[in-house]
């Protein structure tokens, strides 16, 4: 399992908004910038290509010393030995997961609005739990949405660190962090700006106002 703590702004890739060198270039502006968390998600059949943007990537955060999660992809993760992966309802089921890999990945769950299912996800060794949408989410319109409140309930019940997720920005990320949220998961909030940097610094920026550990670093 790695060191690196689930917390801050966690940021996930899009390709519909990194096409081609932009995976590379935007991603880099946001770790240089502090990044701590990083996910591929990618959604296209183009093995080759998501195994060469994953490889890239993971390097990319070695650099940098950040997270770097593999979503939905078990075998792409094994393949580029990535410490971390991230699964939902779809996926592969946690408690195979833990069969195959033991304890030395770690393993987010996507829990919805699904206080239950986070309970046995940690249970079953879940490293982190995510929720959402909390907003509507322009890189997901059809997912279902979760309510704030669910987020006290889940820091009062849960201990492993709790995600949030779906259409948060710098301008109302800041009650997510009230109710209990450890981490912000973000796509368009980042990779959706065309100046990375200055997005990241908005989003460290609620972490700093809610008395969080994630620094701002100079881009
Ligand atoms: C940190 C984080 N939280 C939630 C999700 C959504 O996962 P999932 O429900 O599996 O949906 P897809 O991302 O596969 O569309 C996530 N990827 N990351
Ligand atoms: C990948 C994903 N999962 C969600 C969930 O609710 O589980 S919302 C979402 C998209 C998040 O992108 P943005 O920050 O642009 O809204």
């Amino acid at each position: 399992m790695t060191t690196t703590a689930i917390a801050g702004v966690y940021g996930i890739t899009d390709s519909t908004l990194m096409p081609g060198d932009a995976l590379l270039c935007k991603s880099e502006a946001a770790l240089r910038a502090g990044l701590r968390i990083l996910q591929y998600r990618d959604k296209s059949d183009d093995a080759a290509r998501r195994l060469r943007e994953a490889a890239a990537l993971h390097a990319l955060c070695r650099d940098y010393g950040a997270l770097f999660v593999v979503n939905d992809d078990a075998a792409l993760a094994a393949k580029i030995a990535a410490p971390a992966l991230h699964v939902g309802r779809e996926d592969a089921p946690l408690a195979e997961l833990r069969r195959h890999f033991g304890g030395s990945l770690c393993i987010g769950v996507s829990c919805y609005d699904d206080l239950a299912r986070a309970e046995r996800a940690q249970a079953e060794g879940a490293d982190y739990v995510a929720f959402g949408a909390f907003f509507p989410s322009p890189s997901k319109p059809d997912t279902s949405r979760a309510p704030l409140h669910l987020l006290r309930e889940a820091r009062r019940r849960l201990q492993v660190p709790v995600v949030a997720i779906g259409g948060i920005r710098a301008d109302n990320g800041a009650d997510l962090l009230a109710a209990g949220a450890d981490a912000l998961a973000v796509i368009s909030a980042l990779f959706g700006s065309a100046d990375v940097a200055a997005a990241m610094r908005r989003l460290q920026a609620l972490f700093v106002l809610a008395g969080g550990s994630q620094t701002m670093e100079e881009s």
